[in-house]
């Protein structure tokens, strides 16, 4: 099994298994501590055997000491939990219990209760009674109960409950993983992106993470004083000079930056690399030289980099540490991502955030650019589109953050993916730096030259794109956009990206669609983004993101999830079953930030 070192302070949070029990001694609590106690071991298993932290470790359980019956040994399961560190609650029974003497108190820990559905003993009696104290204290629980009736005595898991577990504990992890971490800002707003402008109130209520904040002078500090690791710099160079091939110059003749300055362009790109992720996450080897304090780090679980326009007008631009540090492979193998946002938008950040956590794979961070109507395109290509494109089709494009495993070059069961580090191979990597060739940055746009990744993604992966939105007076929404990539015939490809930057890589996305609302057509998609930015994420995972979001309280403004696999807290029912999206801005706002 591959794992890693954990790269944060603080331990990797843990699920905590609640089994609770009639309290009643004489026979009954008696003859359910058993299966009771067995039902709490098959959910640890469960979840130890499916779910991975960001770096590769299995996510472990704590089961309660004993039983639940009453207060008491609710409060020393509390006092157990918070000792060892667990970040995710989740309650089970088989039986009648009495409901707010034996609930998870904790208001900011995700919390759900699976309530068995036998009838031998009242187990969903107890989950009935349980989510209406939670309700009515104000501390949302999701509900878990079974479609079939088990048999008392079977401890196994039925397959609609695992689901439900399992896409809980996720959410429930994410919450837990970012929760006092920080968003590095390296730089401020960039060219007057409403992402950059880094909202601590959203950070700190929403998420229960902090800002840190440097200025980009601080690269230039590092770089001057040599505040780096040397052999690893050489060690990177000659990484790069082997394995990251240099495309084409498109600048005109009298716009292109001469050899000498190109050359010196790469060293200085791979410098603002290590120097990021020093700044993120610390590098012991700095210690050595003298740089405690630097070798700390500002514990960053995610960072932003301004560029444009102080930066970039004067330095190599940032796309090249951008990407490097979101992909999942460097001169030191194959590795877990480290999620960094173009142009600091803070808020595709924490939605790339959100995706790597949830899934733990490399994001692509994306400018929506373009929406391609079918009309369109036969115009300028004389192509009709088909397939997957029959309907158009959005050009995700950017200079910076795309993660190279967004190339497609992964598989999986043979087709296009993109994988978590320890599934990656060698030879994976290989392609996927293979399908990449770096281009000089136009420098009409970057005066300080650099070098952009181009490449191109393979069509037909699942993927799913998303992004947060902050609106005043309203707070953060999400929206979210299942769909897949899909491939054009190479010169259709050729002229549509020849409009644009060519220089850089390439999604050609379309969502799915639902006939209604803002998923009528693949235009109604493009005109409700809310932002310059998505994110897009491998496999569909909207409705993972659409339980995060319940439990950080922040309502979801449009998605193409069905409506089964939708799982919220109880409590959401209660604002209204008709319209769940109303029902849930009402929630969101009745709750109000998990950390307020
Ligand atoms: C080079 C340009 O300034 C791009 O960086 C710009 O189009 C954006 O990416 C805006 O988000
Ligand atoms: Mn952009």
């Amino acid at each position: 099994m591959t794992t890693v070192q954990n790269r944060f302070y603080g331990k990797l949070p843990k699920i905590g298994i609640r089994p609770t029990i009639d309290g009643r001694r004489n026979g009954v609590r008696e003859s359910l501590e058993d299966m009771t106690m067995n039902l709490a071991k098959s959910v640890a298993n469960l979840l130890t055997e499916n779910l991975r932290h960001y770096n590769g470790e299995p996510v472990k359980c704590v089961i309660a000491d004993t039983c639940i019956g009453g207060v008491a040994e609710a409060a020393q399961t509390a006092a157990k939990f918070s000792s060892e560190g667990v970040g995710v609650s989740i309650t089970v029974t088989p039986c009648w219990c009495y409901g707010s003497e034996t609930m998870d108190m904790t208001p900011d820990i995700p919390k759900a209760v699976w309530g068995f559905n036998g009838t031998e003993r009242p187990g969903a009696v107890y989950l009935a009674a349980v989510l209406a104290g939670h309700n009515q204290k104000g501390i949302p629980a999701f509900g878990i109960y079974g479609k079939d009736v088990q048999d008392l005595s079977d401890t196994s898991i039925p397959l609609d409950v695992q689901e439900k577990l399992l896409q809980f504990a996720k959410a429930g992890l994410v919450v837990a993983s970012i929760k006092g971490k920080s968003y590095l800002s390296m730089g401020s707003v960039s060219m007057g992106i409403a992402g950059s402008t880094v909202n601590p109130d959203f950070f700190q209520d929403y998420l229960g993470m902090r800002n840190e904040y440097i200025d980009m002078t601080e690269f230039v500090r590092r770089m001057d004083e040599e505040i780096y690791d040397k052999e690893e710099f050489h060690r990177a160079l000659n990484w790069v000079k082997e394995y990251c091939q240099e495309g084409p110059d498109n600048n005109s003749a009298d716009m292109q930056r001469t050899r000498e300055q190109k050359d010196k362009d790469w060293e200085v790109s791979v410098k603002m690399t290590l120097i990021a992720r020093d700044l993120m996450v610390g590098n012991p080897s700095l210690e050595k030289i003298g740089y405690g304090e630097e070798a700390l780090g500002h514990n960053a679980i995610a960072a932003g980099f301004q560029g444009q326009r102080q930066w970039t007008d004067h330095f190599p631009n940032g796309d090249f540490m951008e990407t490097i540090l979101n992909s999942s492979f460097d001169w030191n193998g194959i590795r877990p991502p480290y999620i960094m946002a173009t142009e600091n938008d803070s808020l595709n950040g924490v939605s790339m955030l959100f995706g790597h956590l949830l899934t733990n794979t490399a994001q692509v961070f994306a400018d929506v650019r373009t929406y391609w109507s079918p009309e369109a395109v036969e115009r300028v290509t004389g192509y009709k589109p088909e397939g997957l494109a029959e309907n158009g089709f959005i050009h995700l494009i950017n200079s910076g953050s795309a993660a190279l495993d967004g190339t497609g070059e992964q598989t999986k069961e043979g087709k296009p993916a993109i994988k978590p580090f320890w599934e990656i191979t060698e030879d994976e990597a290989q392609k996927c730096l293979n399908a990449t060739s770096w281009r000089p940055a136009s420098t009409g746009y970057f005066r300080g030259g650099g070098f952009s990744s181009d490449f191109l993604t393979k069509g037909n992966m699942e993927v799913t794109a998303f992004r947060i939105n902050l609106v005043k007076g309203l707070g953060p929404v999400l929206q979210i956009a299942e769909g897949y990539t899909v491939e054009l015939p190479e010169e259709v490809h050729h002229t549509l990206d020849q409009r644009t930057d060519p220089t850089w890589p390439t999604t050609w996305f379309v969502p799915n669609l639902t006939g209604e609302g803002a998923f009528k057509d693949v235009y109604s998609v493009m005109n409700n983004w809310g932002a310059n930015h998505c994110v897009v994420s491998y496999g569909h995972i909207g409705s993972e993101l659409i339980t995060l979001a319940s439990m950080l309280r922040i309502p979801v403004n449009m998605h193409n999830v069905s409506e089964e696999q939708i799982f919220r807290p109880s409590a959401w029912g209660m604002f209204g079953t008709k319209d769940p999206e109303a029902a849930d801005y009402r929630a969101c706002q009745n709750f109000g930030p998990l950390y307020r």
